[in-house]
């Protein structure tokens, strides 16, 4: 077993790691640690352990981190482990994982697994990235591009909420174009195209989104505006998104979306600007479970 931890990710990280690693050695299992040094590290490193034969790499961060240790173990037999040690972590509480250190050690001594379907998605200047749990193009983008790192280390979730507040009035709400499986384009304010139900934590988005099956829930928000906006955002955590007028839900297997200067965001964090081309990963993840 091999852990990859981002040492930024999240608050408290380096306590939490210890914590899980005490658990491991008291379940008996002495896994390797690999520290990343920026961006990509984390695929890289996972990619070179599955290269080894290393059939279990746990990304020890948040959402993006667990992407690209997913990024790295696309087409290798190696399994994904979760330690959440990260802001959002949205996709441990997606899948049911208990957060503390000890209950994730639990799961990886485990072994338990199931499948997980990642999302793919191209960018027109010829990119391509993996996503475990969602990309979004619009406004929460926008929000995820000006969050500053040092506003989310010290207060956490609460920084997008106070990020949300400062963009809503500021940003332009240019219109995205959404193709759904090549049908009928739809126009709206912003698009998340997610894999799972929830979304900035726990909070429910796509009752019906199912991360083991293929495809997408398409979410659009027609409205543009800060109060449109400001009014999701307070949805939001009431799990009220889903009923707001001008949201509509879309299942879909490839997704198109286009808009001059439009954010996207994958997995919490930022990936560049629209056009973007989404659709099923090669092969599934499999991951442990609890
Ligand atoms: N040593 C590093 N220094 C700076 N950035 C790093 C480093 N290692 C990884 N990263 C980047 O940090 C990004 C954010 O990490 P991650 O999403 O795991 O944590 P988070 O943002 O706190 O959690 P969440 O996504 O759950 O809110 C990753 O996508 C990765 O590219």
């Amino acid at each position: 077993m091999l852990i990859v931890f981002n040492p930024t990710a999240g608050a408290g990280r380096r306590r939490r790691l210890s914590r899980a690693l005490d658990a491991l050695l008291r379940l008996g299992l002495r896994p390797e640690v690999a520290e990343t040094a920026g961006p990509g590290d984390a695929r890289r490193i996972a990619a070179a352990a599955a290269a080894r034969g290393i059939m279990l790499v746990v990304a020890a961060g948040g959402d993006g981190t667990i992407a690209e240790v997913a990024a790295g173990l696309s087409g290798s037999p190696a399994a994904l482990g979760l330690l959440p040690l990260g802001t959002a972590n949205v996709l441990a509480w997606e899948l049911g994982l208990n957060r503390t250190p000890e209950a994730a050690a639990q799961v990886l001594a485990q072994g338990k697994s199931g499948l997980v379907w990642p999302g793919h998605a191209r960018f027109a200047d010829g990119r391509e990235i993996l996503f475990v749990q969602m990309l979004g193009a619009g406004f929460d983008a926008a929000v995820v591009a000006a969050l500053d790192l040092r506003l989310k280390r010290q207060f956490g979730r609460a920084a997008y909420v106070l990020q949300a507040l400062r963009e809503a009035p500021r940003y332009g709400y240019p219109p995205i174009t959404a193709s759904l499986d090549g049908g009928v384009a739809e126009v709206a304010a912003s698009v998340i195209v997610t894999k799972g139900r929830l979304y900035a934590g726990r909070h429910l988005l796509a009752p019906a989104a199912r991360p083991a099956a293929p495809g997408f829930q398409v979410v659009l928000f027609r409205q543009g505006g800060a109060a449109a906006a400001l009014l999701a955002g307070a949805a939001l955590p009431l799990g009220l998104v889903p009923r707001l007028p001008g949201v509509v839900i879309r299942p879909a297997r490839q997704v198109v979306l286009t808009g001059a200067a439009v954010p996207v965001q994958a997995d919490g964090d930022p990936a560049g600007l629209l056009p973007v081309s989404v659709e099923d990963g090669a092969t599934p993840l499999r991951i442990l479970l609890p």
